[in-house]
Parts: C-alpha cells; structure tokens; sequence
C-alpha cells in the first residue's frame, strides 16, 4: 500500500449531485437536467418494452441515459431525464482531489498474467476445435481508498482533458456510487438512418519520447497480432449490425487512432439503418460485449472471464451512453472507467489474448490502461506497475 503524494482537502460541492449521467466528448457534451427519474431495470430481452413505456409519458426533450451491464444477464441502469442540457460547465479545480488514497491491485499483476498463460493454453488445445476459444479479453482491478468522499463531477472533469476520449458519469443503483470514465471506444452512434461505429482492439503504450512514440505506432500497424485480433472484432460488429442495416461498410479500413496514453488500431464503420426510428439504445445492446472487451466465441470467453477473473465486472466494459425519443444517441463501451463510491473506486483495464499474446506484455498493456485514471485521481500514472500487498 503506497500513500499518494496528493493531500489536497476532499470537496464535496453541488456539482457532485448533478443528474444522474453526464458525457463530454467529440460526439457531443450532455447531461441530464429538469426532473429525472430511474427506468425500471431489466436486461436486454424487456429493454424495448422498458424504453417504449418510457418514452410514452415524456415530451420530445426527455432523454434516456445510462449503463448496460458486461454481463447480458445482469440489469441494466437507465434513467429518464425530462431534458438535457449541453453545456457542462467544468468543476475541476486542485482543491478537488481526493484526500489521501491507498491502492491495491486486485489480482496482482503476476496472478493476472498467470491467468493469461491458463487462457493461451486453453486456446492451444481447443486450437483444431471449430467452437475452440480463439480469443479472450482479461482484465483486472486496482481498488482505491480514500480519506473522504471522492469528488465525482470533478473526477470526470479532469478526465475529460483529453481531447479525443469521451468523459462520462452514471450514476448506479446505490447512493453515491457511479460508473467515471474517459472511454475512447464508439460503441454505436445513430443519427437519423445513419450510424457509426469506431471499434478499437490492438494497443500499444504511448511514449514521451515522439521518436519512440513514432516507432511504437509503426510497430503496432504492422503488428499481425493485434491485426488478427483487430479484425475479430470488425467482422462481428459487421455481422451483429448487418440485419438492422440497409446498408453497411468500413469505408477507411484500419487505422491508428491515440489517446494521450495509448495507441489503438480503430476501423470506422457506417451503415444505414432500414428502420431509422430504431432506438441506439437497442443497437447498444445488440452489439455489446464486442470481442473487443469478451472474446470468441462470445459465450464461451464471457464464461471465462467468470472463471479467471476474481472481480466482478458489473457496470465495466458494458455499454454508456444516451437515446432521445427519435432514437438518436450516442453509446460508448465503458472502458478506462472506475466504479465509484462514496471513498472507494475500482479501477478496472482489461487487454485482448489471442495465440500469440505474451503475459507479461499483456500485463503491461493493462499498467499503461489505467494511466489516465491514476492521473486523474492525482495518482502516479504507473503506480499499476508496482506489486501491493
Ligand atoms: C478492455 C479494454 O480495452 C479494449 C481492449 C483493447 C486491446 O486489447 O487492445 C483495446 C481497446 C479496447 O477495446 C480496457 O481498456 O479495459
């Protein structure tokens, strides 16, 4: 356990207890504003009937926000806001900082990448099987303790100072716990019959140095690996969003795409839906978990992920994001995020294992996810690096 050298006072302030979701982002800045109340939770089977009920007894501002779970069978947290507001004014100031914090990863490193060798060997035998895994995405967890109630409004301010990622807050079913982040990941966005989709798989650590920087990028563009793996996910989100389009395709195919810590191999898919009444919402759930965040085949790596993993999922690497009565919307996959509550967050980064994956760099892969987040909790961006405990 290791004391942050960031011992500024907590604040709690008004902007803390400001609707239940808020994003900021280049797909646009929104939160919740008027009255706002929870929609009745349920999974993906009673979402349509859950948003049209919605819908139908609020006026044509109200918007839907919130979180779908990782996992297909948990509940979902959605909430009805009578309108939104695109202004988000910034609340993020030193005084913001949580007060001293202790962290603990959970697993610790060595026993994450051991889990990744036990999944690379069970993709080995199953490797001539024609249901076989082929891959998998491990994640694991740093849990933080705080002296004081962490400042969520101003968590998510600090995060959002990265131009290209989208900044959310979501508030979950138990007081004062909500789902922060800073997702680079576009899940689905629909905007009249149009839709848009940005998936990420293949990573490599950004570095200060831009001549290594440079290189790093190079080497991850050439990488047949994270290629391989990349296009897994491509070829699902085609195929899961081929029935509800009348026309769909990659016009750029793969490219590179950074965040200030990481870089991604990221392909843009359009499409056209043949219903554009069809609510994003839907789509979401359609589409999510991705193989960019479960693996393949989907059931068998998400039963997997139960196994390997000791924590939990919930709310991460699931889907947030927002839907207007005309179906408009906008859901990222809920990724770079912490579970936050009251002095406590967990810090979830997760990486994709396909054969050729090595542990120990995909252990890396992980410490250089949780970067931005450390930093924005006023942490050592490395401190996922150091064994605790
Ligand atoms: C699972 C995470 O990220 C996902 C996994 C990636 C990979 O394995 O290369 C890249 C981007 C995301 O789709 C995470 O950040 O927790």
């Amino acid at each position: 356990m290791m004391i942050s050298p960031d011992l500024a006072a907590c604040r709690v302030d008004a902007a803390d207890t400001g609707g239940p979701f808020a994003f900021r982002g280049p797909h646009g800045t929104l939160r919740a504003d008027g009255p706002t109340r929870a929609i009745e939770s349920g999974t993906g089977d009673s979402l349509p009937a859950r948003i049209t009920r919605a819908f139908a007894g609020a006026g044509p501002s109200a918007v839907i926000g919130g979180a779908l779970p990782f996992a297909r069978h948990q509940t979902d947290c959605l909430w009805l806001a009578h309108s939104c507001r695109h202004d988000l004014p910034a609340t993020a100031s030193p005084a913001d900082r949580p007060s001293p914090q202790r962290w603990r990863a959970d697993p610790a490193p060595r026993v994450y990448a051991g889990s990744v060798e036990q999944a690379l060997r069970i993709m080995r035998a199953e490797a001539t099987q024609p249901e076989g895994l082929r891959k998998i995405v491990l994640a694991r967890t740093l849990a933080i303790e705080a002296n004081g109630p962490i400042p969520q409004q101003a968590l998510m301010d600090r995060l959002a100072d990265d131009p290209v990622v989208t900044a959310f807050r979501v508030a979950l079913p138990q007081p004062d716990r909500a789902l922060i982040g800073a997702t680079p990941e576009l899940l689905v966005e629909k905007t009249g019959s149009k839709i848009f989709s940005f998936p990420l798989a293949g990573s490599a650590r950004r570095n200060p140095d831009p001549i290594r920087d440079a290189d790093a990028c190079a080497a991850l563009a050439r990488s047949e690996k994270d290629r391989r793996e990349h296009a897994m996910v491509v070829e699902f989100i085609m195929d899961t969003l081929t029935p509800w389009c009348s026309h769909l395709t990659a016009p750029e195919g793969t490219g590179l795409t950074s965040t200030r810590s990481m870089w991604h191999l990221g392909t843009r898919i359009e499409g056209r839906l043949s219903d554009p009444d069809t609510p994003s919402v839907l789509l979401a759930a359609a589409l999510h978990p991705t193989p960019a965040v479960c693996g393949l085949p989907c059931s068998r790596a998400a039963a997997l992920i139960g196994e390997l993993e000791p924590v939990a999922r919930d709310f991460y690497a699931g889907a947030v994001g927002w839907c207007r009565p005309d179906g408009d919307g906008a859901w990222f996959v809920a990724i770079r995020c912490a579970d936050v509550c009251g002095a406590q967050a967990r810090l979830y980064a997760g990486a994709g294992i396909v054969p050729g994956s090595d542990p120990d760099s995909e252990t890396e892969e992980t410490a250089s996810k949780f970067a931005a987040l450390l930093r924005a909790f006023g942490l050592p961006a490395d401190a996922a690096r150091y064994p605790t405990d």
